[in-house]
């Protein structure tokens, strides 16, 4: 902490503070507010003056080192939810699947800070790195360098890219699975989807077309495919517009109320403030990344009242 106090804390604007056991460097410029947790380059919290948070996270977050945030949004990667569940060439890379926990291990992994900018009054821009080397990671035997840069400013913007340091082409799942705060569920409105195809995790895993607007009113958890364009929810008070590069498919999730009862560090009503839409490479848009090339995910985030 010492270390990174006297490299990067003395920047206007960026504190570098610990949450029981995890570290965290906390954002403030004109714009925005924001912090990001070293421990799987999660961002926890994002707010523009006057609005809401537009990034949720749970009050019963435990702040342990080896275990995710509950909220913000975690890296998925290199396999997305249930291992079994992703495509046979993802799998493959994986030497041994047993007890495996979702969504890939480098959301609990603790990240390096490479650099930390204030560009301009408005932004300030956070570079998290995680090398992962040769046959060093029992989940995952190839070189390849992961990269998370958060720029916090009137919108929100991360770039996720993984290089493969490898000779071997190398196949990934991936997700920044971001959890967006609304005002009520039950009020709550997802544009964007209309005339997609998707993969009902709830149903037996059956592929359905969406007609129209999503409203939550049940359980969700659902694969969209041909998702590179802009997705919006509307609330009552706002709307989020999430735009991305590098995707064609969002897994859209609420666990409603069985399963928010069932969820570790998320308060049985947390349900009606929290929607998941996750910008991904899950399923058949997984990538299949050649030596020496570099995959780019990249989210941006803005809200606005009107
Ligand atoms: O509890 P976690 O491992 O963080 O997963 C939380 C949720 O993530 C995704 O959205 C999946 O589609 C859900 O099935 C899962 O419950």
């Amino acid at each position: 902490m010492q270390q990174l106090y006297s490299q990067f804390g003395q920047l206007e604007g960026v504190v570098i503070e610990l949450h029981k056991e995890l570290l965290a460097v906390r954002i403030t410029n004109k714009a925005a507010t924001a912090t990001v947790f070293l421990q799987g380059a999660q961002l926890s919290h994002y707010q523009t003056p006057g609005q809401p948070a537009l990034i949720w996270c749970s009050d019963e977050s435990d702040y342990r080192e080896g275990t995710p945030l509950r909220g913000g949004i975690p890296v998925c990667w290199p396999w997305f939810g249930d291992i079994a569940r992703n495509p046979e060439a993802v799998q493959q890379q994986i030497p041994d699947h047993e007890g495996v926990s979702a969504h890939g291990f480098v959301r609990s992994r603790l990240w390096d800070v490479v650099s930390v900018a204030t560009p301009d009054p408005h932004t300030t821009r956070l570079h998290l790195q995680l090398q992962l080397a040769a046959d060093q990671e029992p989940l995952w035997p190839s070189a390849c360098e992961l990269n998370m840069v958060i720029s916090v400013g009137e919108t929100l913007s991360l770039d996720f890219s993984v290089t493969n340091l490898s000779d071997k082409t190398v196949h990934f799942a991936s997700a920044l699975h971001s959890y967006f705060g609304v005002n009520a569920i039950d009020d709550t409105i997802v544009g964007g989807l209309d005339e997609h195809s998707y993969i009902d995790s709830l149903d037996d895993w059956q592929e359905k077309q969406q007609h129209g607007s999503l409203v939550i009113d049940q359980e969700v958890d659902r694969i969209y495919r041909g998702t590179n364009h802009a997705i919006t929810i509307k609330d009552a008070q706002r709307r989020m517009t999430i735009n991305s590069e590098g995707s064609h498919s969002c897994i859209v999730w609420n666990p409603w109320i069985e399963k928010s009862k069932r969820l570790s560090n998320f308060a049985d009503d947390d349900y009606l403030r929290m929607l998941c839409i996750e910008t991904a490479n899950a399923e058949q848009d997984y990538i299949q990344l050649a030596a020496n090339d570099s995959h780019h995910l990249k989210l941006t985030i803005s809200s606005s009242t009107e």
